[in-house]
């Protein structure tokens, strides 16, 4: 046996162990009343909070993406605020009862949830997963990327950890540590697995979907941001500089092409200089179309993630000190258009628009590209503008006036935080929801009778013969014979009675 058979072979072990060993805590966890599965969601969100910096840093290490303070701040948001948003929800026994229309709502739980985390965000992915599982009695295997092994295991280690010491049953989180694409796919396949929550790159999600099991796959953003002429542009020029070289753009809600209205876009150049962002010229340009897309279509992954200084250093151009964003204006949108797609990096591309109905079709076009479902940001003082986009953009997440890739998640904004984002059918996804706890519940609804229904009366059969009435009293007589004192006569006249009934 070679030795990538053997590890593969190892791999499916470990997930199958891992699976029966989440399986059987689940069931325990089933009985849990929910003070008690309170007490361990909140002292799960306590411990991955208390951690938020040394996992920030720890994944900022092993990944070699994004800034540890930052990926410190996505931490606190995957464990603080998204217990915050579910701490009062109800998930066990009944949840809901509509008083009124009789209707009573049970919570019950899915069973063994299978996460598959992406490189990008993976501790605050994990703790983000595992407090949504918990809260709803669910058990957790973890398939984390393969350049995030350690950090996720040991975000998910801090986890489990503080569950059973909040006295859950020990094996509720799981992590898979051979990074294993084989095993990753059997566990998503695997008979005692209920849902799949697939955050991460679109093969594994494609692979989510086939896997034939109910799954939350979260698909790729592209998300323009409109700067509409009424903008308030200096503070539309930080938020975007702000949010662009947050975790130097690993968030999938970031933006990725600054759409500006052209009566607008000297002050909001000047705007955008003054907080760090750094013009390409022709030349420069050229060198780093390179840099992002070497195969046409795809973004190099050495570019994801990265500060401006090493992708600058990698497209072989000098850059000033202290540049946040790299800017390269462009008029195209498509797949052999480096600049036009998801960079996952601080690198934008900048479109000028004539007036919003071109700053709508170039939006469009760039969310066809690759965003379809996902979100767009907008920075405008002109409500009808922003509502006019947010009814007519196909995506699932508008953000006006705001940092998107931080909006997006919850953290400046009033959305659900969540680190996985739904983009509807529009994107090929279930739900267009910032996915929550409320995606990992089944809800039973006892519903009481509360209308009668009047059924027309059945037309009689004006063939049957009158002496049949007779062949129905027998078969009724033999049928109730022995078992009850009856009288044949008043059989036969009931018989009587409702056959003439009929008959009319
Ligand atoms: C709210 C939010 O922000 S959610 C963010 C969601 N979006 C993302 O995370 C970004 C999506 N990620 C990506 O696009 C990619 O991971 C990149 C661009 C960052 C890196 O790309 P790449 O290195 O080219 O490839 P990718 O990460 O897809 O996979 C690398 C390898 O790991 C494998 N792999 C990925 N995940 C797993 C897993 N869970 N288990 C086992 N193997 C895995 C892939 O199959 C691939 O194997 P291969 O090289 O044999 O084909």
């Amino acid at each position: 046996m070679n030795t990538t058979m053997d590890k593969d072979l190892l791999a499916i072990q470990e997930m199958r162990t891992a699976v029966k060993t989440a399986k059987s805590a689940q069931q325990k966890y089933m009985s849990f009343s929910q003070e008690q599965v309170d007490r361990v969601v909140k002292a799960v969100a306590d411990a991955a909070y208390a951690r938020s910096a040394e996992l920030g840093q720890m994944a900022a290490d092993e990944t070699g993406m994004g800034v540890a303070e930052h990926k410190k701040i996505k931490n606190e948001v995957g464990s603080k605020a998204v217990y915050e948003s579910i701490k009062d929800l109800k998930t066990v026994g009944i949840v809901g009862e509509d008083k009124v229309n009789k209707v009573v709502e049970i919570a019950a739980p899915f069973g063994v949830v299978a996460a598959v985390i992406p490189t990008t965000n993976p501790t605050s992915t994990a703790f983000f997963k595992t407090l949504i599982s918990l809260k709803t009695r669910n058990a957790i295997v973890v398939s984390p990327h393969p350049y995030a092994v350690k950090c996720t295991e040991a975000a998910l280690q801090i986890c489990e950890e503080a569950a059973v010491e909040a006295g859950a049953p020990p094996g509720l989180v799981q992590c898979l540590t051979m990074a294993s694409m084989d095993a990753t796919q059997q566990l998503m396949k695997h008979p005692d697995v209920n849902v799949i929550l697939a955050t991460g790159g679109s093969a594994l999600v494609r692979a989510a979907y086939s896997s034939g099991k109910p799954a939350y796959g979260v698909g790729p953003g592209n998300v323009p941001v409109y700067i509409e002429r009424t903008a308030k542009i200096e503070k539309a020029a930080e938020n975007i500089v702000n949010s662009k070289s947050f975790d130097y753009g690993t968030i999938c809600a970031t933006e990725q092409a600054i759409v500006v209205d052209h009566n607008v876009k000297e002050r909001v150049m000047r705007e955008l200089k003054k907080h760090g962002a750094y013009v390409l010229n022709a030349e420069e340009k050229a060198k780093m179309e390179k840099a992002i897309s070497p195969v046409p279509g795809k973004v190099n992954p050495k570019i994801v993630g990265k500060s401006p200084q090493t992708i600058a250093r990698l497209a072989g151009i000098s850059i000033p000190e202290g540049t946040r964003v790299l800017i390269g204006e462009e008029t195209e949108v498509g797949k052999d258009i480096p600049f036009s797609l998801e960079k996952l990096s601080p690198v934008f591309a900048m479109y000028t628009a004539r007036d919003s109905n071109h700053a709508k079709e170039l939006c469009l076009s760039l969310l066809y590209l690759g965003g379809r479902g996902h979100s767009l940001s907008l920075h405008t003082k002109n409500d009808d503008v922003a509502r006019e986009f947010a009814i007519e953009m196909p995506v699932s997440r508008i953000l006006v006036n705001t940092m998107s890739s931080v909006g997006a998640v919850g953290g400046t904004t009033g959305l659900l935080p969540s680190m996985t984002l739904g983009c509807g059918t529009f994107g090929g996804n279930i739900t267009s929801d910032n996915v929550s706890a409320k995606h990992l519940l089944n809800i039973k609804r006892m519903a009481y009778g509360i209308k009668e229904v009047h059924l027309p009366k059945q037309a009689a059969d004006a063939s049957k013969p009158a002496d049949e009435t007779d062949e129905i009293v027998k078969e009724v007589l033999k049928s109730v014979n022995g078992k009850a004192n009856i009288d044949p006569k008043m059989v036969s006249e009931l018989v009587t009675q409702i056959v003439s009934q009929l008959q009319k």
